[in-house]
């Protein structure tokens, strides 16, 4: 990833503007240019915290509209499952880069996230980079998959009702399945 990292460390070069979606998500964040697959678009840039502290923030927050917490899920030092009070994630709410604009899409998103690994005494983090996942024409919208289970509602990312129109639409299925049950 060395040379993924120095593409990073450039920092943005492609022309992006955030604009307000038609579809009830928000703002948005586009590219003005046609992107290659495999172009490196921005990293995500929040506050660093552990996912007790954003957990916590969320639960004195509750009357916001959007979030902006990532989860970084990375320890590099061993196979095992960080515990939340360990874990560390990137919270954009009050500082951030473009990148708290990009929305979720389901399974079929047009960005991949790449973490690349820092050197802390740690090694529990990590720099979280933006990359085109297909070729990406010029005004459309970036989207990545945020990872949510629209079912599990413990998750330290508060789920949203997803208005993605995914035909993967993971809160549509689930919606479908306790339609289904009721
Ligand atoms: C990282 S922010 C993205 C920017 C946000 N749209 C804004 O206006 O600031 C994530 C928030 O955007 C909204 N959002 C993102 N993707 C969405 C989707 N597929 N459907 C509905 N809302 C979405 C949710 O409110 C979510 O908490």
């Amino acid at each position: 990833m060395a040379c993924g990292n120095r593409i990073v460390q450039r920092g943005i070069t492609a022309r992006l503007q955030v604009f307000m979606t038609p579809g009830g998500k928000g703002w948005g964040l586009r590219t003005l240019e046609d992107m290659p697959k495999g172009a490196f678009i921005c990293e995500y840039v929040g506050e660093v915290m552990t996912n007790t502290e954003l957990y916590e923030r969320n639960m004195r927050n509750t009357g916001e509209k959007h979030t902006y917490p990532v989860l970084l899920d990375a320890d590099w030092s061993s196979e095992g499952v960080l515990k939340d009070e360990e874990a560390l994630c990137l919270d954009a709410t009050s500082y951030g880069n473009v990148a708290r604009f990009i929305n979720h899409r389901c399974s079929d998103a047009n960005l991949v996230e790449i973490p690349m690994e820092v050197e802390t005494p740690d090694h529990h983090y990590c720099h979280l980079a933006f990359f085109t996942a297909r070729k990406v024409n010029a005004f459309e919208e970036l989207t990545w998959d945020y990872g949510i289970d629209f079912d599990d509602h413990s998750h330290p990312v508060k789920a949203f009702k997803c208005h993605c129109g995914s035909e993967f639409c993971r809160d549509q299925k689930s919606m479908r399945r306790r339609k289904s049950r009721s």
